[in-house]
């Protein structure tokens, strides 16, 4: 008899797609619309299956007590002094957003400058970006709802906290940029489109196109700078440059690390801004990255990967711009990744490297590019920094697995200027000196040392038995650095876990070469990478397949869903993917997902179909009657609002699971979906959300490995 009843899910064997000759059957290709009776219908019944499922496991009340007394502790962001004012993201615990504060000194009483918790019942209104203008005139934010990407710009009197009349729609993966005289600020939107556009839409985001507001007008007159009718995957993002002259213009076309560079000298525009500005393409390739850091004059200073995979800074004079004149202020570093750059104290340069994935903090002289000297930081993360290039002062963030948050002060016009600790935060009820955080290095397939972060307790018993949470991402040159996670602590402390974060190919650990070796006709390096750093902590006796969880999210939740469960079912005890990429034939054709096709590939082109449809995770389950070894439990999460990862991905793929998978009576453990609402992708959402979704989610862990709770 089977262990669960799965919802029936309609096969519409009528809907076979060609792709190329090859003749693939896509019978719940009815899921792909959210606003369908019948697919509303599925996500019921998945809900009543599963929230009763973790609602009931034995520790979720426990952990869902615990996980909101630990969460309860205040959290700050750096300081911003803009004007003669500081201005500070707080969190006193609890709160669903952040709320932003100002004081008049870093000494002096603060008062509330924007609550977003006062706009939705339910904490889902969350503030996206904010800027002030250069004097500070006015405050541009933008407020996302149900944790969508779309934003809705407003704007406000930072002195009198008075809104004003302007009000700008359809704003998503947009740049805000003040011009220095406050009449205005470059934004970007998409054209209408047909149907809803609220988040619960799959309509692809093409045409995107960049705006000049003129406060006090209408969104309807405002001046269309810049839009590319031929390239309807060109983003673009506009950053004003330090001394308010130039508009610095990035384009994009996906997510790959590179980007046109080109500018307007505003200066030189003898009406203003009318209409598209007369760019002048400095970079007009896609070859390498350029990110604006400063300018001196005409000299601009631009963070490249430029023949420096682990990155480096050049120099273009504007005017003399053809590349036999760049020159290099801060050569590529022989091994390790040179992060963000920001001027600061108008004549220096503070500079990240990320070493062995942990990071380095250094001021180097802007006109030699000399290295002037190292900030102090532990083994961790930089998680914030604020910084002008008009201000001597500034603040950094430091964190990691076991640290909350420490912001440092380093004011560079004192005489001894040594940063000193600004504000420390401590969790009440959790002791740093009960974990231990090491970093080990475990060969891949291929032999590639990969870089793994290890917390446990510090008597830890390696006897083989100890439950894993085994996480990863791959992909996007988007580096997994310690960070702390009240939720990661408890599993420690009170499941007698083993946290694991592997810094598997992909991301940006190490480069542009890290990155690339993660995508393409090469993704398979990240799965191997990610089983071979379960098959490390069972072959060192941390643990045994059995007693392991993968987790992962969005790119990651490709990572564990598809290619790890599908691939080594039996290596694996417990899988919680979340928002994942799971329909690798079909991702570009929604949303955001043709961004992708830069570490995917596309099914569109034959060759690459060929590599997509070796992993994807929808097209590669087993199909019912299954025989093979019994998969791990499941839980698969997504949310209504997710336009990120539309859930179609999400939905299709538990249905073929639950019949490839879950009807074999071999199946004990349960595959589950969790499908919440006014809920997306994951940035802006609630406290509260937040919390519950940890706790289904370990609770889920802790009953599927049979975890008891220990005080
Ligand atoms: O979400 C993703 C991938 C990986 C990381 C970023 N990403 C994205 O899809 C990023 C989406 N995105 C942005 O968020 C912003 C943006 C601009 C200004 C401010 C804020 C954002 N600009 C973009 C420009 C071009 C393409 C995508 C863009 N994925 C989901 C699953 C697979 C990849």
């Amino acid at each position: 008899v089977m262990a669960f009843r799965y919802p029936e899910a309609r096969r519409d064997l009528n809907q076979v797609d060609d792709y190329h000759g090859t003749k693939i059957p896509d019978p719940y290709a009815w899921l792909e619309d959210p606003d369908s009776p019948e697919t509303m219908a599925f996500v019921e019944k998945q809900n009543q299956l599963t929230m009763p499922y973790l609602e009931g496991c034995a520790v979720r009340a426990r952990f869902q007590q615990r996980l909101t007394e630990l969460y309860d502790y205040p959290k700050f962001s750096c300081p911003y002094k803009r004007g003669s004012r500081y201005f500070y993201f707080h969190n006193a615990g609890l709160q669903n957003q952040d709320v932003l504060y100002v004081q008049d000194s870093l000494d002096a009483p603060a008062s509330v400058f924007f609550d977003p918790n006062s706009l939705s019942e339910d904490g889902t209104v969350a503030l996206k970006m904010g800027r002030l203008s250069e004097e500070c005139e006015y405050f541009a934010y933008g407020l996302s709802s149900a944790g969508s990407d779309w934003v809705t710009l407003r704007f406000l009197n930072p002195v009198s906290l008075a809104p004003l009349p302007d009000v700008l729609e359809r704003v998503k993966f947009s740049c805000l940029a003040w011009t220095h005289d406050a009449r205005g600020i470059f934004y970007n939107c998409y054209p209408p489109q047909d149907g809803k556009a609220d988040g619960t839409e799959t309509t692809s985001n093409i045409n995107q196109k960049l705006f000049y507001h003129r406060i006090g007008t209408e969104q309807s007159d405002d001046v269309l700078v810049a839009e590319f009718p031929d390239h309807p995957k060109w983003h673009s993002s506009v950053t004003v440059s330090d001394d308010g002259r130039y508009a610095v213009l990035s384009i994009t076309e996906g997510c790959r690390p590179v980007n046109r560079l080109w500018y307007c000298d505003l200066q030189a525009l003898p009406d203003g801004i009318q209409g598209l500005l007369p760019w002048v393409r400095l970079v007009d390739d896609f070859e390498a990255q350029y990110s604006y850091v400063t300018n001196e004059g005409s000299v601009f200073t631009f963070r490249s990967n430029l023949d420096a995979p682990r990155y480096r800074l050049i120099n273009i004079d504007i005017q003399n711009p053809d590349r036999q004149n760049w020159t290099t202020l801060i050569p590529q570093h022989e091994k390790d990744v040179l992060g963000f750059v920001s001027c600061v104290n108008q004549r220096h340069l503070l500079v990240n490297y990320v070493h062995d994935v942990k990071d380095v903090l250094q001021l180097f002289e802007l006109s030699s590019g000399r290295l002037l000297r190292e900030l102090p930081l532990d083994v961790g993360t930089i998680a914030g920094v604020s910084c002008k290039k008009k201000h001597s002062e500034f603040f950094y963030k430091f964190t990691s697995f076991t640290t909350p948050g420490i912001i440092y002060h380093c004011d560079l016009s004192r005489p001894d200027p040594e940063p000193r600790v600004f504000r420390e935060v401590e969790v009440k009820g959790i002791n740093q000196e009960d974990f231990l955080t090491s970093q080990v290095f475990y060969p891949s397939k291929d032999g590639t040392s990969i870089p793994m972060f290890l917390v446990h307790a510090r008597n830890l018993e390696r006897d083989g038995t100890n439950p894993v949470f085994l996480y990863g991402y791959g992909g996007f040159e988007n580096s997994i650095q310690p960070h702390y996670n009240v939720a990661y602590l408890l599993f420690v402390r009170h499941l007698g876990g083993v946290l694991a974060v592997a810094n598997i190919r992909g991301g940006g650990e190490y480069g542009l070469t890290w990155h690339k070796a993660g995508t393409l006709d090469r993704k398979q390096n990240c799965f191997d990478d990610f089983q071979s750093a379960a098959e490390f902590l069972i072959r060192e006796r941390f643990t045994s397949a059995s007693r392991i969880a993968i987790n992962g999210a969005s790119n990651g939740g490709l990572l564990v869903a598809a290619a790890c469960m599908i691939q080594q079912p039996q290596l694996f005890g417990c899988v919680v993917a979340e928002v994942g990429v799971l329909d690798m034939l079909k991702f570009h054709k929604f949303t955001i997902g043709h961004a992708w096709t830069t570490d995917y590939g596309c099914a569109d082109d034959p060759e690459q179909f060929q590599w997509l449809i070796k992993y994807s995770p929808l097209h590669n389950l087993p199909e019912a009657p299954y025989s093979g070894p019994p998969y791990p439990a499941v839980l698969l999460l997504t949310a209504d609002h997710d336009d990120r990862v539309v859930p179609l991905h999400t939905l299709k793929f538990c249905a073929a699971l639950q019949r490839g998978v879950g009807g074999s009576p071999q199946q004990r453990q349960p595959l589950l979906l969790r499908v919440d609402t006014r809920s997306g992708h994951g940035a802006g959402k609630p406290t509260a959300k937040a919390i519950l979704e940890d706790t289904h989610i370990f609770a889920f862990i802790a009953e599927t490995l049979k975890l008891d709770w220990k005080d």
